[in-house]
């Protein structure tokens, strides 16, 4: 999911035809005012002509125009209390705009590492949010909305995190990254709690079948966001393996493997693997111990719970690449045909989910393709190409 170029331009480009604001009618409006303004020449009125029946043409003329004027203002107040009735009032109608962004305000705002944060959206006052349910496959489905850039009338896809305990219906939250020089993660990162932004969807990115049987999430940086979803959407239901790859500690404070040392490099485990983020050759490993004793960050924490869900179905492997401990060589049909779970569906639906920045899908899986203005899964490629992953379904996301 990480922006490269081509993605960059590719998603601005769609939104931003139906975004593009009006500013040329108006300078052309205000050029045309200006023009007159300077124009002296003498206003002339000819005396007003009579009709066939002998009225004055110009009255006849003025009622006729009257009276098309209070019909399309009738009409158009009318679609404007429809409008408003459709989305809850006075407060709906404002937080819709006629693009299909809807207003929300930022209620708050968690700080994961130096660089990513958790964003909790509420509906403006008095508005409706986004019909969640809307999404093809309702709960199944893994969700992601569009964020506006309004200067920039650009738009990003972001992953919805799935509702924690508590949580209002009505509310949304986000694991954001600020890219360094990205428009859209940028202008987000730098709002203020209570600012307005605009979101659209949602959009279902992928729809889990109805029986699984287990499911490995390769997951780089952000890309943890739709393993979450995946994981509360069949927790208990499915084994769910979750391989979480990160630059830094900061971003896993506190997560301990359940099933690789943390002292021992992911080239121990397996071969044939390798990391984007790698940066090979730095040294010092900490330990287990030492990773238990920190402070868990907040998505460390969210994952333990989706673990706990999962009466333990749910596993999870951390690898930061500032350990040495990156995916490099490993045998990966050894996690494809192992199952930690004897209640593995043998009939379900085994799915491998590759999500993250594009350097790390495309490394993986292979890039996806777009096809007529619409981004598509594309041939396997990359890595798990070579290997025999049976009867996997590979889903890039
Ligand atoms: C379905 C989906 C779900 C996603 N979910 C999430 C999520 O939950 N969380 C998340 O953080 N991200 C997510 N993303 C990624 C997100 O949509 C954006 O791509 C990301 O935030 C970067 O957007 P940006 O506008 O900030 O960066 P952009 O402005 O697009 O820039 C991207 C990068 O390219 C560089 N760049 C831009 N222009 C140039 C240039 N001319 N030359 C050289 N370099 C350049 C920038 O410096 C930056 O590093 C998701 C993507 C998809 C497709």
């Amino acid at each position: 999911m990480r922006p490269q170029v081509a993605r960059a331009q590719k998603l601005a480009s769609a939104p931003s035809r139906c975004l593009r604001p009006t500013t040329a009618p108006k300078r052309a409006f205000a050029h045309t005012a200006r023009a007159r303004q300077h124009q002296q020449v003498p206003h002339y009125e000819p005396p007003s002509p009579k009709d066939s029946k002998g009225n004055d043409a110009r009255l006849s003329r003025f009622s006729k125009i009257l009276g098309v004027s209070i019909g399309v203002a009738a009409a158009f107040g009318y679609s404007v209390y429809k409008h408003k009735k459709a989305n809850g009032g006075a407060g709906g109608a404002a937080s819709v705009g006629e693009d299909g962004f809807v207003k929300y305000r930022i209620a708050g705002r968690e700080e994961v590492s130096s660089t990513c944060a958790i964003f909790t959206l509420r509906p403006i006052a008095g508005g409706k949010g986004v019909d969640l349910a809307a999404a093809e496959g309702g709960e199944r489905a893994i969700r992601s909305v569009l964020f506006k850039q309004p200067q920039l009338q650009i738009a990003r896809a972001y992953t919805l995190l799935p509702p924690e305990p508590g949580q209002a219906a009505d509310e949304l939250r986000f694991l954001i990254r600020k890219e360094r020089g990205g428009e859209v993660s940028g202008y987000l990162h730098r709002l203020e709690a209570g600012a307005e932004v605009e979101v659209r969807g949602p959009n279902a990115e992928y729809v889990l079948p109805e029986r699984v049987g287990k499911v490995v999430f390769l997951a780089g940086g952000t890309g943890i966001a739709p393993a979450l979803q995946a994981a509360k959407a069949v927790a208990g239901e499915a084994d769910v393996h979750v391989l979480w790859a990160n630059r830094r500690r900061e971003d896993c404070e506190g997560g301990k493997s359940d099933t690789v040392s943390a002292g021992a490099s992911w080239s121990e485990m397996f071969a044939g693997w390798w990391s984007p983020f790698s940066t090979p050759g730095k040294e010092g490993k900490a330990t287990d111990a030492a990773m238990v004793a920190r402070p868990k960050g907040e998505i460390v924490r969210r994952l333990e719970v989706l673990k706990r869900e999962g009466a333990g179905r749910v596993a999870v492997d951390y690898f930061v690449d500032d350990e040495d401990a990156f995916i490099r060589p490993i045998d990966a049909t050894t996690l494809v045909r192992a199952s930690f779970s004897p209640e593995a569906k043998p009939e379900g639906k085994n799915i491998m989910f590759v999500s993250g920045p594009d350097g790390f899908i495309k490394l993986w899986a292979g890039p996806k393709d777009w096809q007529n203005g619409k981004e598509v899964q594309g041939p396997l490629g990359g890595v798990l190409s070579k290997l025999d992953l049976r009867d996997w379904e590979v889903v890039k996301l």
